[in-house]
């Protein structure tokens, strides 16, 4: 069965996948693509640290393999014996004008042959890498190498990342045009603790050896994975489902220059995928002639093609959108349709919305969005949460986000709309809006009203519960036997270091107004023995005494001259040799990678006085009040960890 139109669109093309991987092969032939098989000859051996990022190595390494077979397809390899480049590409537009072949459903593996010249329309590369705290692991070279991947794994959460390029190829007098698109996909995995016997096991299975990191979670390795949150197809090699999107942006959304433009006046108002996927079955004469032509110009009197040329780009389109779905999840959260659809599913649209009390009209197109956006599953039948809204949008899950979306969704949304003053200002919004002073900022914002106060501690403790295990365990922190977690909120970090180092006790020092709250937010007394509370102002109050202090979260919130009085304090209570463990977003040095990061830093433009900083800014305010940082490491979560030591004065 082809799911999506946009791969039966493709049936008349010439697709070429440039890899040797087997489960790539098998993830595209049960999609129904058609497709052949040439291995990319490209040497894995880009330099990793010239990358700002994991996933733009696997990016580069996916167009290298792609463009080393379209190139090579072109000059010649797939050549009739002394046929003139001219006369080839002349070939392959006359073989573009027939009718669809009827090509073999799976996809060949020989070599292309004579009834193979038809240089191809598109190839595509792929590159999956594993990624722990920054390091990225590829295919292990032995089985030592294989036990030291997975005994990196063992216990941990990771990314996998798939890197996708997408070169849509044309000749024009004999010279290759390509046009390449690509993206990427990351999903986490995390392995449970596994015991060296079984590592061993597993590596002796063989299975570990073709595989990046070293494991395949499709067969054996699967007894290794505790939990995967996202495409589970992108950890076994190939993220089918965001490749289908991708082609539909490509294939589906764009004018389609093979055909004439629009000249006639019956073009319906609206194309669905469906009615375009059936045109498509009918030849390439007059029915899809007309189907194919652009959307969204269904009016009487045709648009000439020129105007249709130069529409921005639909990836332009879904970022103009983008406040839209936001809304749409923020909207389906605080009317509670997951929690609904959590007890009860599937469920219709008109019970639905009898059941969060709305209309049955809105409620349907909302839900329908939801199910657009991959947060619901629509059937015949009705409603179903997805596995990603099961875990975490419904209000009571262990994971839920549905306090930090509320917030969001009532607080940030409004500082958003006031976002060109903040820009034009260099300030935050708040300052100039309620005349308030850096100094007061928590208090005045969130604390002087009880809900106010209890949402901002609700949405705090929803985004820890997602990091804080990372956090803890982004270092070995075994040997410390006292912490402070200052400005620790509700506890959610302090509980994760006490489990996970049985001789650490944890102070949380935060402002008495939070603590005042906190007691709902604990875990049994019994799993928290070594975790207390103690009150005060880490700007004025004298800090707990503590051989590891621990800042997350704390330093974005504030503008250099605060953070350095912050740190100067710490370093003033942090004896030579002690700790501090700062966890925050850490932006790369030329603030050009497009991580949450830059949004957040934004966010704290608005909202507050901080930003988002660098490595190397962080490095400097640490090393001014005496810390050197030893350690930074990526925990995969939107928090990133620095280890700095107190050196002797
Ligand atoms: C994590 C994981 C990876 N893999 C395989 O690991 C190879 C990655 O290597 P690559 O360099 O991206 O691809 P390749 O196999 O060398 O092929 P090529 O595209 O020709 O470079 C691919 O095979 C993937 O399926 C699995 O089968 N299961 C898993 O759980």
């Amino acid at each position: 069965m082809v799911l999506y139109p946009v791969i039966r669109r493709l049936r008349n093309k010439r697709v070429v996948l440039a890899s040797a991987s087997p489960r790539r092969q098998e993830i595209l032939s049960t999609a129904g693509l058609r497709f052949e098989v040439v291995p990319s000859r490209f040497k894995e051996k880009l330099n990793k640290a010239s990358f700002p990022t994991p996933y733009a190595y696997a990016i580069e390494t996916a167009k290298q393999k792609a463009l080393d077979v379209a190139r090579r397809m072109h000059q010649g390899e797939w050549k009739r014996e002394g046929e003139t480049e001219k006369r080839r590409c002349e070939r392959e537009r006359d073989i573009d004008r027939l009718p669809p072949a009827r090509a073999p459903t799976r996809a060949r593996e020989e070599p292309a042959t004579e009834k193979d010249l038809r240089a191809p329309d598109i190839v595509i590369g792929a590159d999956t890498i594993v990624t722990l705290q920054g390091l990225i692991l590829e295919k292990p070279v032995d089985k030592q190498d294989a036990y030291s991947m997975l005994s990196r794994l063992n216990g941990k959460e990771h990314s996998v990342f798939t890197g996708v390029t997408i070169i849509q190829c044309s000749c024009r007098d004999s010279r290759l045009d390509m046009e390449i698109s690509e993206f990427h996909e990351e999903t986490l995995v995390k392995f449970s603790q596994l015991s060296e016997e079984l590592l061993w096991d597993y590596i002796h299975s063989g299975e570990p050896m073709d595989k990046a990191g070293g494991y395949g979670i499709q067969a054996l390795g699967g007894m290794l994975v505790e939990y995967v949150h996202g495409d589970f197809l992108n950890v076994v090699g190939f993220p089918l489902n965001h490749f289908c999107k991708k082609l539909a942006e490509l294939y589906l959304t764009r004018p389609n220059e093979d055909l004439p433009p629009a000249e006639h006046d019956s073009i319906p108002a609206v194309d669905t995928f469906e009615n375009l996927s059936d045109a498509e079955g009918r030849g390439q004469g007059g029915a899809q002639g007309q189907a194919d032509r652009p959307r969204a110009l269904g009016r009487k009197n045709s648009v000439p093609s020129r105007m249709v040329d130069s529409l921005p780009p639909t990836p332009l389109l879904e970022l103009l959108d983008g406040f839209k779905a936001s809304k749409a999840l923020f909207t389906a959260c605080k009317m509670k349709v997951f929690d609904l659809l959590q007890d009860e599913a599937p469920l219709g649209a008109a019970e639905i919305a009898q059941r969060i009390e709305a209309s049955e009209g809105g409620t349907g197109r909302l839900l329908d969005v939801c199910a657009a956006l991959g947060l619901l599953e629509k059937t015949d039948r009705g409603y179903s949460n997805t596995e990603l809204a099961s875990l975490y949008l419904p209000s009571g899950g262990k994971y839920s986000l549905h306090p930090l979306i509320v917030y969001q969704d009532e607080h940030t949304w409004d500082f958003f709309t006031d976002l060109e003053s903040a820009v034009r200002e260099g300030t935050s919004r708040h300052r100039g809006a309620q005349g308030r002073t850096v100094d007061s900022l928590f208090q005045d914002r969130f604390y002087q009203s009880q809900d106010r106060k209890l949402q901002f501690l609700r949405a705090m403790h929803s985004l820890s519960k997602l990091t804080a295990r990372q956090v803890a365990t982004a270092f070995d922190l075994s040997r410390f036997t006292s912490a402070c977690d200052l400005g620790g909120c509700t506890g959610t970090l302090a509980h994760e270091l006490a489990r996970a180092y049985p001789g650490l006790k944890v102070t949380v020092f935060d402002l008495p107004e939070v603590l005042e709250d906190v007691s709902g937010f604990q875990p049994d007394r019994a799993r928290a023995p070594r975790v207390s509370f103690v009150p005060g102002d880490f700007f004025q109050d004298s800090l707990p005494e503590a051989d590891l202090y621990i800042l997350s979260r704390i330093l974005r919130d504030w503008p250099d001259d605060k953070a350095h009085a912050l740190l100067s304090r710490i370093s003033g209570s942090c004896k030579p040799g002690g700790c501090l463990l700062v966890a925050e977003t850490v932006l790369d040095e030329q603030k050009r990678a497009a991580r949450p990061g830059l949004l957040q830093s934004l966010d704290l433009l608005v909202q507050s006085w901080g930003r988002e900083r660098s490595l190397g800014e962080y490095g400097r305010l640490l090393q001014a009040h005496g810390f050197e940082i030893v350690g930074a490491a990526r925990t995969g979560t939107i928090v990133d960890v620095i280890l700095a030591t107190r050196t002797t004065p």
